[in-house]
């Protein structure tokens, strides 16, 4: 589904991914860690189209995303930090997006879902920040797609919200969807992660499940793997 060989990029003289190979297999929930700056967005972005890469290859669905924005429709995204304009409604906003992409969507469903009908007529300045990302998730899961990239879901969100957008991504994922989630939550990582992708020092530094990197750090308890992940195995 998604095949990445050699990505580099750097910032400056700052090497963020460095000959980073990954391979994502169709359907099922990745996780994207690794500590702050360790270049999770740069890889999503990458994916996106977002970040030029400076080397390497990326293929979505067997086509190179170079000189192609077909492979994009393919892709929902729920960015880290959205920035519509702040005098926009909400209405306007899914009225907007709903004309851009002129395609069968389920807008009202979620709209009922993440209780959002008092906030319709509000402007995107004057919502909290849970209520914004309730918006923004809308946004992602409101038209149907293959692939599904979720930089920090959860963020902000109240419990019941929390809980229906675990609802959503597994049904998604029990539809064959392939969903790549960036969470520093790790109770939420625990609960839906089919496989754990840990970047480090610029390359995928583990990639498995959950018991394999249970077994590799000699941990019984997922924070402690996540914390003994980047320290030799003769040292755990
Ligand atoms: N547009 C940019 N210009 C310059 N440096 C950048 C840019 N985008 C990212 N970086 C740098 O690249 C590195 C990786 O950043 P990135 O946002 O990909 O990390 P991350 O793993 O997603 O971090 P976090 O967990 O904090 O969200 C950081 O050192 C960051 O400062």
């Amino acid at each position: 589904m998604i095949q990445i060989n050699n990505l580099c990029k750097s910032f400056g003289k700052n090497k963020v991914l460095n000959n980073l190979d990954l391979d994502v297999e169709n359907g099922g929930i990745y996780a994207v860690l690794g500590p702050n700056g360790s270049g999770k967005t740069t890889l999503i972005k990458s994916i996106l189209g977002m970040v030029i890469m400076d080397d390497g290859q990326i293929e979505v669905s067997g086509q190179s995303i170079k000189n192609n924005w077909l492979y994009r429709k393919e892709i929902n995204y729920l960015p880290q930090i959205a920035n519509f304009p702040g005098n926009l409604r909400v209405n306007e906003l899914i009225k907007m997006i709903k004309d851009l992409r002129n395609k069968n969507n389920r807008a009202d469903e979620l709209i009922q879902l993440f209780n959002l009908n008092s906030f319709l007529d509000k402007k995107l300045s004057t919502l909290s920040g849970g209520t914004k990302q309730k918006v923004n998730i809308l946004l992602a899961f409101m038209f149907d797609s293959p692939v599904y990239i979720l930089d920090e879901p959860t963020t902000g969100l109240d419990p019941a919200a929390l809980l229906n957008l675990k609802d959503l991504i597994r049904k998604e994922k029990q539809a064959g969807k392939t969903i790549l989630i960036t969470s520093h939550i790790l109770q939420f990582v625990e609960e839906m992660a089919d496989q754990i992708i840990y970047l480090l020092e610029g390359k995928i530094y583990f990639r498995g499940t959950m018991q394999s990197l249970l077994k590799k750090t000699h941990q019984t308890k997922f924070d402690h793997a996540i914390a003994a992940i980047a320290i030799p195995s003769e040292h755990v």
